[in-house]
């Protein structure tokens, strides 16, 4: 017999002492809208919603007709959840509080309403990245500091992708679930249960345009790939990129592998093009509840004390022995004053 989301979600609720049945309904609601912003992308060609907005976002990047579509799906369809405190967005330059009352026990939603939002105009995969953290103060306001906790924080990660299937993935703390979109009956079937990322792997995944762009280290790792059989790895590897995360993380939680969207020398003052707080954290705590690793070469990405609502950071996730292997190389490049070069990248992206 076949599980829905709603089964999946009253017999999770039914056992978790740690989080209360609110935040259930709000992941529910959250789900609906992934299946709005699917029938969206869907229909996208047919209705003239593909191609440029002719608007820059807050990031100073492009936007997409889709992607202001899908956050006023996101935003409509959360709204009015009394479970909710306030929401982010990679398309809104500030923090949106929602019209109810403050109460104690509210959660904070982020989300990516759009991801790879470059690959709607070739009918190639996208996605919706969300991450939901407790809300700390209780009866005030919400604020865009109540949203700066670490990835560590988190009560529920999950993306949607929007591929030959539409596929929710998502996780509470307990393993990494994957359901299926029945067209048909609207309903989430739960098809991958507890995803397992194997700790070895032949595949990675990488913007090898940006080479010349990388530190020491990504450079090595990716050089030592490549060399296959005649390297230091001995072994020939796959290489992959769907330039969007979603779909890189959504192969690499079902066959393995590594993904790498590290720092580049021409990004300077942003650290990295992942956005850290609803795209790296996310995907970062999926990836770890499936057996994986999620690093920025430095440190755990989860661990990340965010300073501001947009920062970006360099992330390397997948299987566990290669995320080892390029912290171990990162760990062996002296890197001058870290701590302060890291400290002034950051006010500069902040100011
Ligand atoms: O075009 P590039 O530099 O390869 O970057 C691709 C990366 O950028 C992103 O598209 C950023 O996401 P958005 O579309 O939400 O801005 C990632 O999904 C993807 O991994
Ligand atoms: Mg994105
Ligand atoms: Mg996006």
């Amino acid at each position: 017999m076949s599980i829905n989301l709603s089964t999946f979600i009253a017999t999770e609720c039914a056992s978790d002492d740690r989080h209360p049945v609110a935040l259930y309904q709000l992941i529910h609601q959250v789900a609906m809208c992934c299946r709005d912003i699917a029938a969206a992308v869907d229909r996208s060609a047919l209705v003239g919603t593909t191609g440029s907005a002719g608007v820059d976002n807050v990031q100073g990047e492009e936007q997409k007709k889709l992607d202001i579509i899908a956050n006023d799906l996101m935003m409509e369809g959360t709204q009015t959840h009394t479970a909710l405190a306030a929401v982010a967005s990679e398309e809104m330059a500030r923090i949106s509080r929602t019209s109810q009352e403050r109460t104690a026990g509210q959660y904070l939603l982020l989300f990516d309403p759009l991801d790879g939002s470059s690959n709607v105009d070739i009918n190639a995969p996208v996605g919706t990245i969300f991450s939901i953290l407790k809300c700390p103060s209780a009866r005030a306001p919400a604020t865009e500091a109540d949203f700066l906790q670490p990835g560590s924080e988190q009560v529920c990660a999950g993306y949607a992708i929007y591929g030959p299937a539409t596929m929710l993935v998502l996780t509470t703390g307990d393993g990494t679930h994957g359901f299926t979109l029945e067209r048909d009956s609207g309903e989430f079937v739960l098809t991958h249960p507890r995803m397992s990322i194997p700790a070895r792997t032949r595949e990675f995944a990488i913007n090898t345009a940006n080479t010349r762009h990388w530190e020491s280290p990504v450079k090595r790792y990716v050089q030592e790939c490549m060399a296959g059989t005649n390297g230091p790895r001995q072994q020939d590897f796959n290489m992959r990129w769907v330039a969007a995360m979603v779909a890189d993380v959504h192969r690499i939680l079902l066959r393995g592998g590594v993904f790498l969207y590290p720092q580049d020398a021409r990004e300077v003052s942003r650290f990295g093009k992942l956005r850290l707080l609803y795209e790296a954290n996310p995907m970062s705590m999926l990836v770890e509840q499936a057996g994986g690793m999620s690093s920025t070469g430095q440190q755990r990405v989860l661990e990340i004390q965010p300073h501001a609502l947009h920062q970006r950071t360099p992330v390397m996730l997948g299987s566990r022995e290669e995320v080892e292997r390029l912290e171990n190389y990162h760990h062996h490049v002296r890197r001058p004053l870290p701590d302060l070069v890291d400290a002034l990248r950051n006010l500069w992206t902040e100011y």
